[in-house]
């Protein structure tokens, strides 16, 4: 009984061993089918004029981009997948046709975001006339106007942080610099946008608004973004995997954060609500209370006759708790209308939109002055001769003018979005080349502003190519850190107005430097890591003095 029982064990443990094998087989097999299948020759790209390249297991768009601007000029294009033929181009004659001249065949983007959040349906990912109708809704609340009304907001956070590099530089700790400037421009967006307090500037500890939009993405290594892109691909299959198969974890937006976003603004545009149908004078004229209105108004306009309108109590009610069955109908795109879940979709794009982007400009701004003392002490002297008040005024800040080109040769170094892109929507030929319809287009921002036809030793920071004179020599599509065209970034005027605005109160008071404490070290380099933005490997932290010290 016992060797009986001993023979069933060996025969159980073979039969699991050849499992094993079975599936480890299957798993490899599978594996380098994928690969094979991935690498495999492709020419298509030939019969259009353009250099057909195989870029191998480079799956990202930045590193792809990088090697064929490299290994194979200003025009090579790629297959990734079966279906869609990739065109990487830095000619910027051609871009001018893409960006500007041609915008109506080139208006989308390719770029989906795998989410079930909201933040998939928003204004960067939309195409046709959903972008247009929401991109003329929103172009507004970012006019020069609207700007100069919420200045004040932006002075206020920008007196706070000072105060902190004042308080580092008074007890000697260094500054740690993307905390602390994520925490600037995210109390901006929420106060200047949505009307709400994010104010923990300077604490350790985020508060619930700042650590949600700064936790909004899964943050994930290179390797894993490899991975996935190998096995689950970039688009569809991934988002048949999210959203229909309901696997979570291959999610981009983490779900505590689309949760908590999804119910203050819920909530937010619920007292709107009520406050816009109650009288025409708003105590927030707002990017949020804007797109209420629009709303409200594409409501009135709708309801039949006779019916009467929502009460204060059932809108409230409705929308105290986050239901995700209540879908709002797709308004008709020729339209001034916009839905609630349109608009939470906008508010939370634009909130991590303002918040990567600006933050990361801020930092890096901040590094280079510190690595460039001479640079740092020519924007110092600028801000003395410029800003006579307090607070500087946006006619200060346009005179302001070196500290513009110190900006502009930071975000040429290290642009916040390093490649963009677009999607043909018919064949069209340019001079000896053919874009055929459904090709997508990558745009390589970052080795277009890094390349010698353009900027001489274009690795030293050189806040002069910016000057007015060298600027005119140059085709303005070398310098794009905001995209180009009817497409361009909705947030530039104020991305310039944060970081302009934050630079003169805090190199007002302290110099920025780099030590033997500092991260990095004063002679050492920072790291950069391209997962679609620039990361760093290290954060950095800089030394602060006072002025005057
Ligand atoms: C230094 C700061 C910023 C940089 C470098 C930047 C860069 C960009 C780039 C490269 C694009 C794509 C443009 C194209 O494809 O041609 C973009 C789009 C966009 N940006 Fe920014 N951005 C910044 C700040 C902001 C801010 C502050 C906001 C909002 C408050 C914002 C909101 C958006 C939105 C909504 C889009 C999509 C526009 C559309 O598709 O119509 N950005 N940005």
């Amino acid at each position: 009984m016992a060797t009986e029982t001993f023979q069933d064990i060996l025969n159980g443990f073979n039969l699991a061993t050849n499992g094993v094998l079975v599936l480890t087989s299957t798993v490899a097999a599978l594996a380098i089918y994928l690969i094979l299948s991935r690498c495999r020759r492709d020419r298509r790209w030939e019969k259009y004029g353009v250099k057909h390249v195989d870029v191998g297991l480079r799956r990202l768009p930045e590193p792809v981009c990088r090697f064929l601007m490299k290994e194979h000029g200003p025009t090579a294009g790629y297959s990734r997948d079966r279906d869609s033929l990739v065109l990487v181009t830095s000619d910027l004659n051609l871009l001018k046709q893409i960006l500007i001249k041609d915008f109506n065949n080139f208006a989308n983007r390719n770029d989906s975001l795998p989410t079930k959040s909201p933040f998939g349906q928003g204004l960067f990912f939309l195409q046709d006339n959903d972008w247009k109708r929401i991109r003329q809704l929103m172009s507004p609340s970012f006019s020069t106007g609207k700007l100069k009304r919420i200045s004040t907001h932006i002075q206020d956070a920008a007196n706070r942080l000072s105060q902190v590099f004042q308080k580092c530089a008074d007890t000697g700790a260094n500054l740690k610099l993307l905390h602390t400037i994520g925490q600037y421009s995210t109390a901006i967006i929420a106060r200047t946008a949505f009307g709400l307090e994010a104010d923990s500037i300077g604490e350790e500890e985020d508060d619930q608004f700042t650590y949600y939009t700064k936790t909004m993405f899964k943050r994930r290594s290179n390797l894993y973004a490899f991975l996935l892109s190998i096995f689950v691909g970039f688009g569809e299959f991934r988002t048949f995997l999210i959203h229909r198969v309901g696997i979570h974890y291959l999610d981009a937006v983490t779900r505590r954060s689309s949760d908590y976003f999804q119910a203050i603004l819920k909530e937010s545009i619920a007292e709107r609500e009520v406050v816009e149908r109650q009288s025409s004078r708003h105590v927030n004229n707002d990017f949020l209370q804007s797109l209420v209105s629009t709303m409200v108004a594409s409501e009135v306009a709708q309801r039949p006759e006779g019916e009467m309108a929502p009460n204060e109590s059932d809108i409230l009610e409705k929308n105290k708790v986050p239901n995700s069955s209540q879908k709002n109908k797709v308004p008709n795109p020729s339209q001034k209308k916009i839905s609630k879940d349109e608009i939470i979709a906008q508010s939370m794009l634009t909130i991590f939109a303002a918040y990567e982007t600006t933050s990361s400009s801020l930092q890096f701004c901040l590094y280079m002055l510190a690595k460039n003392p001479d640079v740092q002490e020519k924007v110092y002297e600028e801000i003395l001769d410029v800003v006579e008040h307090e607070d500087p005024t946006h006619e200060d800040l346009a005179k302001l003018t070196y500290m513009g080109q110190v900006l502009d040769e930071t975000l040429r170094l290290f642009p916040p979005v390093s490649v963009i892109s677009r999607k043909a929507s018919e064949t069209r030929t340019y001079g000896d080349i053919t874009i055929p319809a459904g090709a997508v287009i990558q745009i390589p921002i970052k080795e277009i502003q890094r390349d010698p036809a353009y900027y001489s030793n274009p690795e030293v920071f050189d806040p002069e190519r910016f000057s007015p004179e060298n600027k005119a020599t140059r085709n303005p599509l070398a310098f794009i850190p905001f995209g180009q065209g009817p497409r361009l970034c909705i947030g530039m005027r104020l991305a310039y107005l944060e970081v302009k605005t934050a630079l003169v109160q805090v190199l007002r008071k302290v110099k920025v430097e780099l030590n033997d404490t500092t991260v990095p070290r004063k002679g050492e380099d920072i790291t950069l890591i391209y997962v679609g933005t620039p990361r760093i490997a290290k954060p950095i932290e800089l030394a602060v003095k006072l002025r005057g010290d």
